[in-house]
């Protein structure tokens, strides 16, 4: 069943409404190219905002002055409101008494911060990180003139902080029922990132989760598209601030996406494409910057070969666990390690067996890695390299391993028909 509104989703990240300049782009280009359609549109915070909301929490919650990095925090959110609505002072009011206005929502951050209590560090992190959409939001739909609406009441997940997960029939009623009457009423604005629990707590759904949210909000609404605005030309078969000469995918299929996001490729959450996926809903990534410029469509789509594409994961850690006693490692051993990193929230990006030895490369973390360490430590011998890369390219040829492994040394690598990954230092 098609959404009789033809409702489409935007994301605008935080790239696209990064001072107030890059706002008044957003307003163009939803102007634009979003005239005639029902919109709902998703943003994140402003710039860095979330990294500066990192800071000033770890600061607080560890009981130091953080006064500094909060004033700069308010200071530019004030400026830029000032900017795009001069008339308002740097305020921008709610459009019904229930909505919070930026300075009620500053004023809030304010006191979360100021009542932080020692422990719960990951459920005390979400309900003061996710202000920088509660912010950006604020001031787009002041910009849009558009809806606001919080997505803490929109998007249901449990209670596993920071990586929130979805109470999907919960979510979909309530979308159903409170965005669809709205929609003909003028375009939405909502944040990404951030839901909320049964009992009213605001959870995240994970770094870079906004795109996520456009997902879950077009499965939901059943809308006929989502766009994400980002400031590159699209899909490229690589990070170009990493990669030289790099080739955009015109149309590319959402299994070939879903395997580029889920090697590293972070202009896609890799949890965006799979609820797109499952209702056939098109994602097109198109730049903020050529707004009538092509993309890339992402759908269901058959294609020939494809460019090989390349993905690097800096910050890697290469963990190998050998027994103490020479006994090969068994299933025994492996079940014991696994459950270890799944407590411990460890993630496997790469992984490979020997007789004695099984090796991991995952994403480094001191604090998990020092939990994994105190659980397996009586059993197993660890070893662990830090500061690596894992590169990772998909719908490989000889040239273009030739091209990436030249003069590395490699610690570990391993290649299937279409994949070649291998880890190797910085
Ligand atoms: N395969 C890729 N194609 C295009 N961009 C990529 C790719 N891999 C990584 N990127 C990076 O993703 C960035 C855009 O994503 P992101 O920074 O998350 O945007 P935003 O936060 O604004 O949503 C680009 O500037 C680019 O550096
Ligand atoms: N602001 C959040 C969520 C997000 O998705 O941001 P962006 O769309 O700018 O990647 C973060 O930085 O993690």
């Amino acid at each position: 069943m098609q959404n009789p509104n033809s409702l489409k989703v935007y994301k605008f990240g935080g790239a696209s409404v990064k001072d107030a300049a890059a706002i008044r782009n957003l307003v163009r280009v939803v102007q634009e190219q979003g005239a005639g359609s029902s919109l709902l549109i998703v943003v994140s915070a402003m710039g860095k905002t979330t990294n500066a909301l990192e800071e000033v929490f770890q600061l607080a919650h560890a009981g130091q002055d953080y006064t500094a990095v909060l004033h700069r925090l308010v200071e530019f959110h004030r400026s830029v409101a000032q900017e795009l609505l001069p008339e308002q002072a740097g305020e921008v009011p709610g459009r019904t008494p229930q909505e919070p206005g930026l300075n009620q929502l500053l004023e809030q951050l304010g006191d979360r911060l100021a009542t932080l209590t020692p422990g719960d560090f990951d459920k005390q992190y979400d309900q003061v990180v996710s202000f920088g959409e509660l912010l950006a939001t604020r001031i787009v739909a002041g910009a849009l003139d558009a809806q606001w609406l919080d997505c803490r009441l929109l998007v249901r997940t449990d209670h596993a902080w920071r990586e929130g997960r979805v109470d999907w029939p919960t979510t979909e009623r309530t979308l159903t029922a409170t965005v669809l009457p709205l929609l003909a009423q003028g375009p939405i604005v909502t944040q990404g990132f951030i839901g909320g629990t049964a009992s009213g707590l605001t959870t995240t759904l994970g770094r870079e989760g906004s795109d996520y949210t456009a997902a879950i909000l077009a499965y939901c609404l059943r809308a006929e598209s989502v766009t994400i605005w980002k400031d590159v030309a699209g899909l490229l078969n690589a990070d170009p601030k990493i990669f030289a000469d790099t080739v955009r995918y015109p149309e590319i299929s959402y299994q070939e996406t879903i395997e580029m996001a889920y090697y590293g490729a972070s202009v896609i959450h890799p949890k965006t494409i799979k609820p797109l996926a499952v209702r056939q809903i098109p994602l097109y990534v198109k730049s903020f910057l050529d707004p009538v410029a092509e993309g890339t469509k992402i759908h269901d789509c058959r294609h020939g070969l494809l460019a090989p594409a390349f993905i690097r994961k800096v910050n890697q850690c290469l963990v190998s666990f050998e027994s103490k006693d020479f006994a090969f490692i068994s299933e025994e051993n492996l079940e014991v390690i696994f459950g270890a990193l799944a407590q411990v929230r460890l993630k496997i990006n790469l992984m490979q067996n020997s007789a004695i030895s099984f090796s991991i490369c995952t994403d480094f973390s001191a604090y998990r890695l020092d939990k994994l360490l105190a659980t397996l430590r009586d059993q197993f011998t660890i070893h662990y390299n830090t500061d690596l890369a894992l590169y990772t390219i998909k719908n490989y040829d000889a040239a273009s391993i030739r091209q990436l492994t030249n003069g590395r040394e490699l610690l570990l690598e391993q290649r299937t028909r279409q994949t070649f990954q291998f880890v190797c230092r910085g």
